[in-house]
Order: structure tokens, then sequence, then C-alpha cells
């Protein structure tokens, strides 16, 4: 069985992301400690969150993702987030609660109704932060449903949420070889770093809208090199596979000062994609043809 190191500890979301591959899963402590876990190949994968519909962006999974050795994902899942508020049995009053920031955000509504004058504190993950409550440093966590199976702790709130239907999105990542077959509803990632002209962000996006490529996804993170120099993290509808997508791929290449392949893999919710693909063949099949003489 392949193991697949999991942003853990136990009782994460993410643990419950990588409960839907096939694998024996092993805890990291962070999200770049599950990529590093792939990189040494102590794992063949690793699961880690990637984009929330409340907050956005996981900055730490697209930071670790152009750090050191390319890793590309290979399948992703999309969770409904829901949280618990967990406390030590017999706890009357909560002064402090802790969170994964991400989790934090998305109760804040909630911590000002219900716990004013509470203080809010990072941890690193959700299940870290049952684990604190449960060594007495806190007084209440604000974690997944399935963390109550791992502490010792009790349900304060079930169900707890400012907004109605978030999600958060998973990657499965391994290292570089065979891509996953395109399935034709597929999704492909790829972060560009830019030479600094004018327009240049709007000529990557152009050579995308000109082949009829859905943009799915567009996020910037600093180089952390000058102030100013930014990464654009691009997801757009298709499989690297299809001639129109290696072809748009090939132009931001020539439109990139780096440029770092992220994978091509079947969209969770397996929507249709629409790809116009029997036209590009039929133009392609064209040009070949008058290449050879036989049509004009
Ligand atoms: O800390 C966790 O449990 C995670 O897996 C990260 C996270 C935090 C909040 C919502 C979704 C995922």
């Amino acid at each position: 069985m392949p193991r697949i190191a999991y942003f853990g500890p136990q009782g994460t979301f993410t643990e419950q992301a990588a409960l839907r591959f096939e694998g024996e899963l092993v805890p990291a402590d962070t999200i770049q400690l599950a990529i590093a876990a792939l990189r040494k190949g102590e794992t063949e994968f690793a699961c880690v969150p990637i984009e929330n519909s409340v907050e956005g962006a996981v900055p730490a999974t697209l930071d670790a993702l152009v750090r050191d050795e390319p890793v590309v994902a290979v399948a992703e899942t999309v969770l409904d987030v829901r949280f618990s508020v967990l406390v030590r049995p017999g706890t009357t009053e909560i002064k402090t609660i802790a969170s994964h920031p991400h989790a934090l955000a998305q109760v804040r509504e909630w911590i000002a109704a219900e716990l004013p004058g509470a203080t809010s504190i990072a941890t690193s993950s959700t299940a870290a932060a049952a684990a604190a409550v449960e060594r007495g440093e806190f007084d209440a966590a604000v974690t997944a449903p399935v963390a109550i199976n791992h502490y010792a702790l009790e349900e304060f709130a079930v169900d707890v949420l400012d907004v109605a239907d978030a999600r958060t999105r998973f990657l499965l990542l391994r290292q570089p070889g065979q891509l996953p077959e395109p399935t034709g509803a597929d999704r492909t990632s790829v972060v560009v770093t830019t030479p600094d002209r004018m327009g240049v962000l709007s000529e990557l996006l152009t050579e995308l809208a000109l082949r009829g490529i859905n943009l799915t996804g567009l996020e910037s993170r600093p180089t952390k090199g000058k102030l100013g120099e930014y990464r654009f993290y691009i997801d757009v509808e298709g499989h690297i596979a299809e001639p129109r997508i290696g072809d748009a791929l090939a132009a931001l290449h020539r439109h990139s000062r780096e440029i770092r392949f992220l994978g091509s893999f079947p969209k969770a919710d397996h929507g249709p994609v629409e790809a116009h693909n029997d036209e590009f063949a039929a133009a392609a099949a064209w040009v070949d043809a008058v290449r050879k003489g036989e049509r004009g």
C-alpha cells in the first residue's frame, strides 16, 4: 500500500481528505514537513490543503510547492468544512480559543458573538490546537468534527461556521513521473515568474483566452526576493496532453522567467470542460496537409 504523508496530526481536515485516497496515512506536523516527506521519498504521496472558499489560498502550500525539488498534483478532493469547538471536560470559562488561522478566520463572527472577550490564538493545525487544549495550554479549540475521536475533550459547540457551504480543496502530490490520463474534466496548474515589464500578466492571460481556455484560479505570492516581485499560480481547465493546453503552456514558457508545472489531474467535481478539441485537431490537420502540399 502506498504511503501518504498528510498535514496532521491525527484529526485534521487534511486527514479527512487523505482518507479518500488509498494508502497508509502518515501524519506530519506542518504542510512543509508533509511535502518534505514526499521529496525525501519517505512516502509516495503527500496530501495538503490548497484553497478554501472563504479564506482563499493556503500560503504555506503555495510556497512549499515552489521550494526545492518539483512535486506535482495527481488528484484533488473537496471537503465541506464545518467546525466543532472542543474543550476539556468541566470547562466553565473560555478565555483563549486556538486553531489554524484558516479555521479561526471562518468562525470569527461566531467567536465575537458567543465568546466575546476570548483571545484567538493561531496554532499549526486544528488538531494541534485540540492537543494543546488537552495539555491545558488553551481553553478551547476550533477543530474538524472528527477531532473529538482523537483527543480527551468534549464538544462545547458543533456545526460552527460564519459562512454556510464553506469548502476546502486538497491536493494529492507525488514526485514527477507518469501523468494521470486525461479524463475530459481535468485541471492543470502551473506557477510562473514573469519578467519585470509592462503588460506581462495580461499577455499570459491572453494566451489562455485566445485558445478558449477557462481560468479557474489565479494567485500571486511574493518571490521573497525584491519587493514587488511576484509568482503567479495559474489554474486552468484542461490537461497538458490536450494540444491547446500544451500549446498555451509553451506560450507561457516563452513569456516567463521561470515556469514550474504543478500537475494535470481530474477535477474533483468532474464537471465537463468546454474544450473545442475537435476544432483544434481539425485546424492542426489542415495545417499539416497544407505543409505537405495536399491542401490549399
Ligand atoms: O488544520 C487543519 O485541520 C487543516 O487540515 C487545515 C485546514 C484548516 C481549516 C479548514 C480547512 C483545512
